[in-house]
């Protein structure tokens, strides 16, 4: 193992103009100093965020992006990489305690340009890995939802489907929450203004977008998801740090699409018209824009469902051990934290003397992957005998 450690604020410090009894730790990065700090009281109810710009000499509160972690009794930061903090929460429950506030990442500088203001955006820290999401595409009408429930039935244990945001009325079998989340146009353009969306689209005369939230909820479950997208939204998630597999599906004929679209009913002649329109852009930029990796005709439904169980690697019988959810880190509410190469050590005082040979637990940051606007995935934690030098156990 390394030496001392590197970096390691644990500080309380008051001041800055903040009112007294919160919690704040700080960071350095360049000429800025980011404070982060936590009230203690009901004003707050998440961690705050500002900037002190050295070289300006002034205060810069940022635009914050993701989903924030709740006000604490306290927290402990290290600067990772020079361009994103781990924050510990204390007294947290155990997926809720890491967290990682990005300062200076690809994510962060492209909206710093795109917002125009200061920028940094939360993540929350998950154990393990979760497997690549599916994003299929193709026109309205191909058969992508019909072959996404087949998936869903034979293997419900191992897919979930990613839940989109659309302004659309909803169709008369449909379920808020379940097929869509049926928002209200302003409500969901604030939301996308609050960076909460991975994507989202004009489609067909509506706004349609999958939520951060969406994608990974169903990776923290333990399941692998599933996105049924058009080709705009695809390109951005292609775009964006969620790395997926992209399978576009193909109709044989516009002819047969067309039979499709009526034969469901559930649009107007002139919904079905603008689909169909749409449908011949699609078709040509799922075939050549190199969005996908996989290019799937659904002409007979079987034969095409076999031929996506076989991409995705399910050749016939449903596989059992697929991977259980990852679970959490237990960590008390008092505990010290420093970091050792690409290891944080965090020291958990306990008072219970049979548990005092294994209060070390050591995160290895070496194989972080993801980040915001989602997850920061592949965190992996030991528990280390503080009498002895090595790792001598993997959390399960
Ligand atoms: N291979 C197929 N042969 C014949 N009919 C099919 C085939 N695949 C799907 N269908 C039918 O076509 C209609 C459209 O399918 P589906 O609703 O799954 O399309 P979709 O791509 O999800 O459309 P949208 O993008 O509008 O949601 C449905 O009535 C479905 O039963
Ligand atoms: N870019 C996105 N496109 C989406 C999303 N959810 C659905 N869709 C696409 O919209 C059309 C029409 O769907 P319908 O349910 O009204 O028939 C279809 O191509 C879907 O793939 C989304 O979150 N983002």
């Amino acid at each position: 193992m390394g030496e001392a450690p590197a970096f390691c604020f644990d500080n309380l410090q008051n001041g800055f103009g903040l009112k007294p009894k919160v919690l704040e730790t700080s960071a350095d990065v360049g000429d800025k100093t980011f404070v982060i700090g936590g009230a203690d009281n009901d004003s707050t109810s998440y961690i705050g965020v500002k900037i002190y710009d050295k070289s300006t000499g002034k205060w810069v509160i940022p635009t914050v992006l993701g989903t924030k972690p709740k006000a604490s009794k306290g927290h402990s930061a290290i600067l990772l990489n020079e361009d994103r903090i781990m924050i510990i929460i204390r007294g947290s429950t155990p997926d809720d305690c890491i967290w990682f506030l990005e300062v200076d990442t690809k994510y962060v500088k492209e909206q710093r340009k795109i917002l125009g203001t200061e920028v940094v955006a939360w993540s929350r820290g998950v154990r393990g890995d979760a497997e690549k999401p599916v994003v299929i595409s193709g026109p309205s009408g191909v058969g992508k939802g019909t072959l996404i429930n087949m998936l869903m039935k034979e293997f419900p244990s191992m897919f979930g489907f990613s839940v989109s945001h659309t302004t659309r009325a909803p169709r008369g079998n449909e379920k808020n929450g379940v097929h869509y989340h049926f928002a209200d146009r302003s409500v969901m353009e604030k939301d996308i203004k609050d960076g909460k969306f991975l994507e989202f689209a004009s489609v067909h005369g509506n706004l349609y977008g999958t939520s951060i939230e969406a994608v990974e909820a169903v990776a923290d479950s333990g399941k692998r998801c599933i996105l049924d997208i058009d080709v705009q939204g695809a390109r951005s998630v292609r775009a964006s740090s969620l790395d997926a597999i992209f399978i576009f599906i193909c109709p044989p004929t516009m002819r047969e699409l067309e039979e499709r679209l009526r034969a469901r009913g559930t649009e107007t002649e002139e919904q079905i018209l603008k689909r169909l329109r749409n449908a011949e852009a699609e078709i040509e930029q799922g075939k050549s824009s190199g969005i996908f990796d996989h290019i799937l005709y659904n002409d007979n439904l079987e034969e095409c469902y076999e031929n996506l169980k076989e991409l995705l690697g399910l050749n016939g019988s449903a596989p059992t051990n697929h991977k259980p959810s990852p679970k959490g880190i237990d960590l008390p509410l008092n505990h010290s934290v420093s970091k050792i190469d690409n290891k944080i050590l965090i020291n958990c005082e306990t008072l219970e003397l049979e548990k005092a040979s294994k209060n070390l637990i050591a995160l290895d940051v070496s194989s972080l992957k993801g980040g915001a606007p989602g997850r920061t995935r592949g965190l992996n934690v030991y528990a280390l005998d503080s009498f002895s030098d090595g790792l001598n156990e993997k959390l399960s």
